[in-house]
């Protein structure tokens, strides 16, 4: 098979941990005798040092031409720590996903066995977790109407939905359901916010014609709690775009760090795929961080975009072993750890 995939490392962790997604899906390339070519893109931080943009147009046409993307991390202290900085980062990945139409942010969360010890909470809670959160990714209060009053002493961030984008990922997340346990969780706020009782009436007209998947609706405040006390619970999880990137950060605590988690964002066009973390600073350029949510990530890349179905099991497998022979990085373990490449090195020996 012949692909072009096209690779944004962007900032902080972000090239160390896609430096190994790509070398997992050279090696795959090797082991099957796939012609993967990779063509690096600026996004982030580096993009604004180096062209203004924190998504240059040359990116866009890279993400456009390419038959599928894969992203590290953006984000910067010098930006984190200035909220006056007129461009940022962050603007760079917001960017890309509306101008690629990625919609919907698929982040799944799954216990591994050898890691049932290493989550803070007790293993008869984390064990046997698995459930796939439907994160809506380009509306709501990060793409809404923001500002400042003439004065700068107030501010505002606008949450918008419209019926059309609330509908298309709902069907995502059914139709996810239908192949799971078909049970969706529509998480909101919708005892106060307007945006979120509209949520409800789509989801629920929607799933009035789908009654073959259980609805079940939850405040955010109560999934937040239910997440920790009880996630086995949960099957497919639908959300707004602010409460689906919080939540998912506090699930990542189930599977015992944030490292661990990989996913798809997809929509009409081409899909990319990215951890869920962001650039951890404090270890950029340590060799430290846990590459398995990247080298995941690139897995559900092959799976989804390629349909090369046993290429992503070998990753999977791989990771897996990896995780059972105690190949993990400090975040996992702190008394016996590796470092980033040597991980991904042992992840390409199973392979
Ligand atoms: N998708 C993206 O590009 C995202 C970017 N960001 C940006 O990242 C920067 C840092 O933000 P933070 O809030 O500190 O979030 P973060 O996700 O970068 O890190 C939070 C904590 O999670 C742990 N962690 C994250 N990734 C890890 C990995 N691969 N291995 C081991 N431990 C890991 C570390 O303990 C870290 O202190 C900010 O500039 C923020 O805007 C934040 C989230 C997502
Ligand atoms: C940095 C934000 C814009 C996004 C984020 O935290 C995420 O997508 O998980
Ligand atoms: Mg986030």
């Amino acid at each position: 098979m012949n692909k072009r995939i096209a690779v944004l490392p962007g900032d902080g962790i972000g090239p160390e941990v896609t430096a190994v997604a790509v070398q997992v899906l050279k090696k795959i390339g090797e082991v099957f005798d796939h012609q993967f070519t990779f063509e690096e893109g600026l996004v982030g931080a580096i993009a604004i040092d180096e062209t203004g943009n924190p998504f240059p147009d040359e990116t866009l046409q890279l993400c456009q031409s390419a038959d599928a993307i894969l992203f590290g991390a953006i984000g910067h202290p010098k930006y984190d720590n200035d909220p006056t900085a007129p461009v940022r980062p962050e603007q760079g990945l917001l960017a890309m996903r509306k101008a690629l139409g990625l919609y919907a942010n698929i982040r799944p969360v799954n216990t591994f066995k050898a890691l049932a010890d290493a989550s803070p909470l007790k293993r008869e809670i984390v064990e046997g977790v698995d459930f796939v959160v439907f994160r809506e990714l380009t509306g709501g209060s990060y793409f809404g109407k923001k500002g400042r009053s003439d004065d700068r002493l107030s501010a505002y961030d606008t949450c918008t939905y419209t019926h059309d984008e609330i509908y298309r990922i709902t069907k995502l997340a059914f139709e996810a359901a239908a192949k799971r346990r078909k049970k969706v969780t529509l998480v909101d706020k919708a005892n106060v916010m307007e945006t979120s009782r509209l949520w409800r009436e789509v989801v629920q007209k929607y799933a009035a014609e789908h009654p073959e998947i259980e609805l079940e609706l939850m405040f955010v405040d109560n999934a937040a709690m239910a997440l920790i006390q009880n996630p086995r619970r949960f099957d497919v999880i639908l959300t707004e775009n602010m409460f689906g990137d919080i939540l998912t950060d506090e699930a990542s605590v189930i599977t015992g760090s944030l490292g661990m988690l990989p996913s798809a964002s997809v929509g009409n066009q081409v899909a990319l795929y990215e951890p869920i973390h962001g650039s951890y600073p404090q270890a950029a350029g340590q060799n430290i961080a846990n590459p398995m949510a990247a080298v995941l990530s690139a897995a559900t890349l092959l799976e989804t975009s390629f349909n090369l179905m046993a290429e992503g099991k070998i990753i999977r497998h791989a990771v897996e072993e990896a995780l059972n022979f105690g190949y993990v990085t400090k975040d996992i373990n702190p008394d016996k750890f590796m470092s980033t490449t040597e991980v991904g090195q042992k992840i390409c020996d199973f392979i």
